[in-house]
């Protein structure tokens, strides 16, 4: 039997090669190749539509009709043993509004962690997930009077609780104010830094780009770029990771008209 402990540290958190996935009557992903690095935090970037939750939700084990290999922290993607050790936290926040942030952090920290002989476990836990997040002023507050920005920081702070070694973001900062964006950036790089954790981040907003160590750009399905920012830039010639990122597009689609015109 393969023990996965004993692997190399540099073999990347996920692996994809030929990852396609179906949704309805579409093709949503198409042949993607990829690795998200250990330790550091991937931003996967793309316009709205692009497949970005698609390719989470296939890292994640929840989406149905994956093909191809999709290998995550050494198991195939979805694997029981990857449940504690896979952290994810969707766009719309899962909190209980008529509990309170702590009895919410509680309740999920019951279900990880079952069992009378782990309460002072669970109770360091919470405490720890909440302050993580900053929310320690409002840990007795009710989930349903706090604003989105901070309900969703409470689905961050469940995500943390079992100190995931990947964390599955997707877009954690829609709708945040810039120093809210700039806090949760700083949490992400010290998870990052100081636990070791490896994130893999969404967004559609390119300025968010600059923060990660690594990007995916997405288009349409398909992985448009896999690399550092710096080397996007430079790549490309761009100022910005937003403008490689156009430069990249009018790249692909001049090339799919020269395949067009040459048919
Ligand atoms: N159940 C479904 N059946 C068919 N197509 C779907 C289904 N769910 C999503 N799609 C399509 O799959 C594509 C990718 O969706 P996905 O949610 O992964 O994109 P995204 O990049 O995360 O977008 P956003 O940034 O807006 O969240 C979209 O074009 C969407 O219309």
């Amino acid at each position: 039997m393969m023990n996965y402990s004993s692997r190399p540290p540099e073999e990347p958190a996920v692996h994809a090669r030929d990852l396609t996935v179906v949704r309805g009557p579409r093709t949503v992903l198409r042949g993607l190749g990829f690795t998200v690095p250990r330790g550091r935090i991937t931003g996967l970037l793309g316009p709205s539509g692009c497949g970005k939750s698609t390719l989470m939700r296939a890292v994640v084990g929840t989406q149905a009709k994956v093909t191809g290999t999709l290998d995550v922290l050494g198991r195939p993607a979805g694997h029981p043993a990857l449940r504690t050790r896979v952290g994810y936290v969707t766009q719309a926040p899962s909190v209980y509004n008529d509990l309170t942030v702590r009895q919410n952090l509680d309740h999920f920290a019951a279900i990880l962690d079952p069992g009378r002989a782990s309460a002072d476990r669970r109770h360091e836990n919470v405490t720890r997930a909440i302050a993580d997040v900053d929310l320690t002023p409002h840990a007795d507050a009710l989930a349903g009077t706090l604003s989105g920005g901070q309900r969703s920081r409470v689905s961050l702070a469940v995500a943390l609780l079992g100190t995931p070694d990947l964390l599955v973001l997707d877009e954690p900062t829609v709708g945040l104010d810039p120093v809210l964006r700039r806090d949760l950036w700083n949490l992400f790089h010290a998870l990052a830094a100081e636990r070791g954790t490896t994130l893999l981040v969404s967004s559609h907003v390119m300025d968010e780009a600059e923060r990660c160590h690594r990007l995916l750009l997405m288009r349409a399905g398909r992985i448009l770029a896999d690399d550092t920012p710096e080397a996007l830039r430079t790549r490309t010639g761009s100022d910005t990771v937003e403008a490689a990122f156009l430069h990249l597009v009018d790249e692909a689609a001049a090339a799919g008209r020269t395949k067009e015109s040459t048919r």
